[in-house]
């Protein structure tokens, strides 16, 4: 069965997604019975491409090799280069919109309205954009609900490690009494690299070639990331309604190597800790820089690698530990979705 895909941003998470359906075609056909096809792709800067009988992804990733951008990309009867991105969403043939532009951390757009557009048409939406999902998750769920399509999103927590299944199926039936964890990959990345000796802007400047870091990565430094997926997490695991002026939020821009050292010598490292915990006051949570003792099992996670721990009452404490940012990691997280999206269809 031909499943139709339409990518709104063709960034790095993108194009990780568009080199693992290149690499993967015939054995996910062969697996899951599902011909993923890719029949637009449009990005501000690279421009559009449609075509309602599929493009070829191997073409598009030459094109943008070669210029930077897909002009590159072969005229041939039938290709549209000139729609904007509301009309990609309301006119493409395409089953799946996968959302994957920037993460707007005031407002969450234009990536909610792009996920309205998208319902609207009676399209799926898969996304890794934290912003609709931390601002609006419920409005969006309706939505999709309303018009008989699917908003899938385990991306925006930990990229491709399935942070937000594994308490909402694995764990199902446990009362979860907190969440603990380390949920920026860029910001781990640089107080890893700083406690090597980079200085603060080196270890950012890594973090960014890497593809780990947001477009603008005040984002990640002063820790709304991780507040977005802390509010995601309360909502969407917890079944709370926290927003974002409910969560304290304090980054690691004040952060120098020299702290790393310190803290080294007193046996810490320090660590970007996102907390949400059940009270008798209700839900409280935070973002904070804090030194763990060496002997926290947080503290030994380093890189771009993450962790978090849900605090089960039946099955006690289970921590899951993976890639909290990557180019191949998160598209990846979108391929979880769109295999989930379309085995229930
Ligand atoms: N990278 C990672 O490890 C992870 C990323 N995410 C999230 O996934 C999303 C994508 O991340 P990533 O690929 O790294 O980011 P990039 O910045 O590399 O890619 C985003 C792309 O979207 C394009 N874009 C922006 N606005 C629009 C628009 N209105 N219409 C069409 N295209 C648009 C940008 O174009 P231009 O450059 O011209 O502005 C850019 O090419 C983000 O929301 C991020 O928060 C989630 C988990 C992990
Ligand atoms: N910028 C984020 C990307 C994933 O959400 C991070 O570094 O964790």
């Amino acid at each position: 069965m031909a499943h139709k895909l339409a990518f709104i941003g063709f960034g790095g998470v993108g194009q990780g997604l568009a080199d693992i359906l290149i690499d993967r075609a015939d054995w996910l056909k062969e697996s899951f019975g599902t011909d993923f096809q890719v029949v637009s792709i449009t990005d501000l800067y690279k421009g559009t491409l449609h075509h309602d009988e599929g493009l070829d992804l191997t073409k598009v990733m030459t094109a943008l090799r070669e210029h930077g951008d897909l002009t590159n990309y072969p005229d041939e009867p039938g290709l549209v280069r000139d729609w904007d991105t509301l009309t990609t969403i309301q006119k493409s043939s395409a089953d799946t919109i996968l959302e994957i532009t920037f993460t707007d951390i005031e407002t969450g757009q234009p990536a909610i309205d792009h996920c309205k557009a998208a319902f609207e048409a009676k399209k799926n939406v898969v996304l890794t954009n934290k912003g609709p999902i931390a601002l609006a998750v419920k409005e969006l769920e309706a939505l999709a609900q309303a018009n008989g399509v699917q908003l899938s999103y385990e991306g925006t927590v930990m990229s491709g490690t399935p942070a937000l299944r594994l308490p909402q199926e694995t764990l199902k039936g446990n009362h979860i009494n907190s969440i603990r964890g380390i949920l920026n990959g860029t910001t781990n990345y640089m107080l890893k690299r700083m406690e090597e000796g980079l200085s603060y802007d080196e270890a950012l400047q890594e973090a960014q070639e890497k593809g780990y870091a947001e477009a603008d990565p005040t984002s990640d430094v002063e820790g709304y990331d991780v507040l977005y997926k802390v509010v995601i997490l309360a909502n969407v695991v917890l079944g709370e309604t926290l927003t974002k002026d409910d969560v304290y939020r304090e980054g690691i821009s004040h952060l120098t190597p020299k702290d790393m050292e310190q803290a080294l010598s007193n046996n810490c490292r320090w660590k970007l800790v996102g907390r949400i915990e059940q009270t008798s006051n209700g839900i409280k949570a935070s973002v904070a820089p804090e030194q763990l003792p060496l002997t926290d099992p947080l503290s030994s996670i380093s890189g771009a690698q993450n962790a978090i721990t849900y605090d089960c009452d039946l099955s006690g404490p289970i921590t899951l530990v993976g890639a909290g940012a990557g180019i191949p990691e998160t598209g990846f997280a979108l391929l979880i979705d769109l295999l989930h999206t379309t085995t229930q269809q």
